[in-house]
């Protein structure tokens, strides 16, 4: 993926972006990816928190392979929360929140040619995160999460359309407790791209759960 990125790109490839760790998945992350990516999705982040976690030199490795397979099919590789890893791999980007380094001093570590992602749960998160130079915006948890133990309060669809009613234009996808059946309501309210970890990533196939997500975003 371009490092410099224009607004419609990032759109098209936020579409159907899948999120996961190696604690979300119960087969190499690896496999579960290049499923993932045959049955559509667009992006991919590499989240790897919570309890049994990869760290050091084994996360390196893994994020090393994951990248590889992004690569080799064209789809960007984002990391989340660790920026010096995603430097010293040259990632494509880097998701943070509001826990972690501020968006403007992030933007100051990695320069202008990789993407940057930050979380928001408000609208005046959301106008801090512009000003701070966001190329993107993750607001959520949209709907109840699992993946996420220390979520926001859950706000609804209607905070992305408030969002857009207040003149936030930045590319916004959506988060939290994601699926199929309630993708159409969150494309109405004006995201661009959908954010998925376990609809994909607990998939009995998750080719399939990701081409069910790429058929209702593509309209
Ligand atoms: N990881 C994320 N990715 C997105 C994305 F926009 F990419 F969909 N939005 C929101 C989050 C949540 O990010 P954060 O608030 O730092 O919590 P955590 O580090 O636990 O994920
Ligand atoms: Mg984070």
């Amino acid at each position: 993926m371009s490092k410099h990125i224009d607004n419609d790109t990032l759109k098209q490839a936020l579409s159907v972006y899948f999120i996961s760790g190696t604690t979300n998945v119960n087969r190499p992350l690896p496999n579960v990816l290049t499923e993932a990516i045959s049955g559509g999705i667009t992006l991919f982040q590499f989240r790897e928190k919570g309890s049994g976690c990869l760290t050091n030199k084994a996360k390196r490795d893994m994020a090393e392979k994951l990248f590889q397979v992004c690569k080799d099919h064209q789809i960007g590789f984002i990391i989340n929360d660790d920026v010096e890893l995603a430097i010293a791999m040259n990632a494509d980007g880097i998701h943070i929140g509001q826990k972690d380094a501020g968006a403007s001093i992030t933007r100051k570590m990695i320069g202008e040619n990789m993407i940057l992602g930050v979380s928001v749960h408000t609208i005046e998160e959301a106008k801090q995160a512009v000003a701070d130079g966001a190329d993107y915006l993750g607001v959520g948890p949209i709907f109840q999460t699992n993946s996420k133990q220390d979520a926001e309060e859950v706000c609804g669809p209607e905070r992305i359309m408030d969002m857009r009613k207040s003149g936030i234009n930045l590319p916004i996808v959506a988060i939290g407790g994601i699926t199929v059946e309630k993708t159409p309501e969150i494309k109405r309210a004006g995201a661009d791209g959908v954010s998925i970890i376990s609809a994909i990533a607990s998939a009995p196939s998750p080719s399939y759960a990701a081409n069910q997500f790429k058929e209702i975003m593509k309209d």
